[in-house]
């Protein structure tokens, strides 16, 4: 059976999504996007000029045909401000997909978490496929669910930090709690850390920094796509348990004669 990520009406053969932000130059950016195969591409609204859609842009080297564009309300620190980014982004008709981010704190970037769920439910009462950007705290990851988010993005670590996955228990209860998809969002660091999210369970990994500031940006976004790929396929395999002990690896007993 085909292995897709399904996240509401959308079907994505690709289970890494990319920012767009940071990159040294648009090049770059179209290179390290080409080789990611990513197909769902996130970008800040505040970061274009909607009133001029002529105006020079960072994603104006970017074939936007070929990818679903995933606008987020980066910028926000109120649930009122994500949802009037939101209506902005669907009113110049870039979208019904939206990455709702509601900042709590100018110096940890953290997910305000009553803005986050208010500014969510409002956003699927008005018909938006909603994902959301939230702490790793699954109690909260229930109530987006039980609000009708379309996929729940846990924080790894702070955004740009680079750190990697910090609460692997959290990260692990919200995955078993999940009826939608989960990707893991911000602060992922190296491809092991796209690997371990993917063996967790996760449905996705999306990530900008890491691949952004790499010393080699394209590189890096192969790497990546490689780690999610892999990651992918381990959970999906079903790995060992755990033992405390040894055990043989050519046993005498029991062999394939
Ligand atoms: C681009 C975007 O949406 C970021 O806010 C996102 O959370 C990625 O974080 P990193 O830059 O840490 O990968």
């Amino acid at each position: 059976m085909e292995d897709v990520l399904k996240i509401g009406p959308y079907q994505f053969h690709s289970r890494l999504l990319l920012g767009t932000g940071k990159f040294a130059d648009l090049e770059t950016q179209s290179q390290a996007v080409a080789v990611s195969e990513a197909e769902v591409l996130t970008f800040a609204i505040r970061r274009l000029d909607l009133d001029n859609p002529h105006a020079a842009n960072f994603l104006e080297q970017l074939d936007l045909k070929k990818f679903t564009l995933l606008p987020n309300t980066a910028g926000a620190y109120t649930a009122d401000e994500a949802v009037r980014i939101a209506r902005l982004a669907k009113a110049s008709g870039l979208c019904d997909m939206i990455k709702v981010e509601v900042i709590g704190d100018q110096r940890t970037l953290l997910p305000d978490p009553i803005g986050t769920l208010e500014a969510s439910r409002r956003l699927v009462e008005e018909g938006f496929i909603v994902l959301t950007y939230t702490n790793d705290d699954p109690i909260l990851a229930k109530r987006l669910q039980e609000a009708g988010v379309h996929a729940i993005m846990p924080g790894a670590s702070p955004i740009g930090s680079g750190q990697g996955i910090l609460n692997e228990t959290n990260l692990r209860f919200i995955i078993e709690d999940a009826r939608v998809p989960v990707i893991v969002d911000a602060g992922i660091g190296s491809p092991a850390d796209c690997a371990k999210a993917m063996e967790l369970g996760a449905d996705g990994v999306l990530l900008n920094t890491a691949v952004a500031q790499a010393e080699h940006p394209v590189l890096m976004a192969e790497a990546m796509k490689l780690a999610v790929q892999a990651g992918r396929k381990g959970f999906l395999a079903g790995r060992i348990p755990k033992k405390r002990y040894a055990s043989a690896s050519s046993p005498l007993e029991g062999m394939i004669e």
